[in-house]
């Protein structure tokens, strides 16, 4: 009996012992390979973009861990500052002011940006519909804008790298490649979302298409090669349907007559407001020649009417003629459209502030109608703090986006819920900047990078339950090998 307490202590005594040296064996593999391949203190890069809008610039700013440059490092946004005012294009009487502009915004940058890093952050400006406008127009003025906004960018600490007007293909394209980014779509290979973006100016719709487009329409097509894939794009930029221009034509439409008022069912009943002739017919866009009339200007009158608004929305696209196998509007090639969709910039403004970002689209169709018909007084007290010039045109922004979206581009009842209206994904806001910059950087390899077999994480899990295994294969072998207990077993 002696003899075998005598052998259950030493057993003990060894399991223990080899317990002990056992998880501490495996808590120091465990840490050490935590440890050796636990990052380096992160150091971002950081580079800098400005989307001069038809209505508004703003500035945004990009960040990303300095070490993965091209390679799996998300690039996001880490701030954006908007600039006081309206669009570089609205500084057309005095071109020399529009710099002057942006100054504020980019003392922000500059504190907000680790001096260290400065001189090697690159700074771009892209200028959209309301510069391609004002080309339109004046050539000479436009320059002279670019000019002012050059000498401002070019005094700056960083390292600038030009200011232009992009082109539509490049704003619905680049609008595409940040949201699929940021979905992280294109790393995975796995399908894409299309992009609907709308501006004051101008509206772009891209998607993933055959590549037959490129065929019945090459100016509608833009490939890329990303991380191993390849992407064949529909494009197209509609210059003067943005919702701003949209209105213009809308009001041109009902002022044709050239009286003294109009009833516009696309405003609120009881508003009441004297534009003047000029403000309508003095865009570019505006192809319908302003009414032969002494009269400078006319009361705007709203009617708070949805359905009859959207007919009057629809008589500013063209539908008669189409010289391709399909047409969206305006003679303008569209393929079959291909979703998911992600809607940004005043598609999300509007629908958000209706709260239209979910739901059918009858369902959309009867709010906005309940919406549109209520008194304008009623509105303003209910928002005192929305901008008035957003307040009063929320209902035709509303309609115009439910006719561009259906009549336009031919979206369904079935298909309407395919379109997600959003504003930022992961932080970084939606828009055409964060694709340019990343284009422009070479920061999307055409070809997918090396990446290890496993992440971090599964490596040290694999590594720990291993460790367990074989930590529980040496206990078994010593349970049963073990020669006192084998003696032990013979006594007994
Ligand atoms: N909170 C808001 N509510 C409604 N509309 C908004 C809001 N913020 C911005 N917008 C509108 O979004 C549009 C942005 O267009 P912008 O990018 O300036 O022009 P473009 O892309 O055509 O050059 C403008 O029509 C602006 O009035
Ligand atoms: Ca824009």
């Amino acid at each position: 009996m002696s003899c075998q307490t005598k052998g259950k202590n030493a057993w003990y005594k060894a399991v223990i012992i080899i317990t002990v040296l056992g998880i501490t064996a495996i808590v120091a593999l465990v840490t050490t390979a935590v440890l050796q391949n636990k990052p380096l203190l992160q150091k971002y890069k950081y580079g800098i973009v400005l989307d001069a809008g038809s209505s508004h610039t703003a500035v945004y700013i990009y960040e990303w861990p300095a070490e993965k440059d091209n390679d799996t490092g998300r690039v996001q946004q880490t701030h954006s500052c908007k600039v006081q005012g309206a669009g570089i294009s609205s500084y057309s009487v005095f071109p020399g002011q529009a710099g002057a502009s942006l100054k504020s915004c980019m003392k922000e940058a500059e504190s907000l940006i680790p001096l260290s890093r400065h001189l090697e952050t690159p700074l771009y400006l892209g200028a959209t519909a309301g510069m391609r406008l004002l080309r339109m127009e004046n050539q000479s003025l436009s320059d002279q804008v670019l000019w002012s906004v050059e000498e401002v960018l070019q005094s700056s600490p960083f390292s600038y790298q030009g200011a232009r007007i992009i082109t539509g293909q490049e704003e619905g394209a680049f609008g595409w490649v940040t949201v699929n980014y940021l979905s992280d779509r294109l790393k995975q290979g796995s399908g894409t979302t299309g992009a609907l973006d709308l501006g004051g100016a101008s509206t772009q719709i891209s998607f993933v298409a055959n590549q037959d487009v490129a065929e019945e329409s090459a100016e509608n097509a833009v490939t890329f090669r990303l991380y191993g894939n390849d992407y064949f794009l529909y494009t197209h930029s509609f210059l003067c349907y943005g919702k701003d221009q949209a209105l213009k034509l809308a009001l041109a439409q009902q002022t044709q007559s050239g009286d003294s008022s109009v009833l516009d069912p696309c405003f609120h009943p009881g508003y009441s407001v004297d534009r003047s002739y000029f403000s309508v017919y003095s865009s570019p866009c505006v192809m319908a020649g302003k009414p032969l009339v002494s009269r400078d200007s006319f009361t705007h009158v709203g009617a708070g009417n949805a359905s009859l608004c959207q007919e009057v929305v629809r008589r500013i696209f063209n539908f008669s003629s189409c010289s391709f196998s399909r047409c969206s509007f305006n003679r303008v090639y569209q393929p079959p459209l291909q979703g998911p969709f992600g809607a940004f910039s005043a598609f999300y403004f509007v629908m958000n502030f209706l709260n239209l970002t979910s739901g059918s689209l009858e369902s959309s169709r009867e709010k906005l109608e309940r919406y549109c018909s209520r008194p304008w007084t009623q509105i303003k007290q209910q928002h005192p703090d929305v901008k008035e010039k957003y307040l009063a045109e929320y209902c035709f922004s509303g309609s115009y986006i439910l006719s561009l979206l259906t009549d336009g581009y031919n979206f369904t009842s079935d298909t309407w819920t395919d379109i997600t209206f959003i504003k930022k994904i992961s932080g970084s806001d939606a828009g055409w900047t964060l694709g340019y910059m990343l284009n422009l950087t070479n920061m999307i390899p055409a070809e997918a990078p090396d990446t290890p077999p496993l992440p971090h994480a599964g490596y040290v899990t694999l590594l720990f339950f291993i460790s367990l295994l074989l930590f529980f294969l040496l206990f078994l072998c010593f349970r049963f090998l073990w020669p006192h207990r084998n003696s032990q077993t013979q006594m007994i």
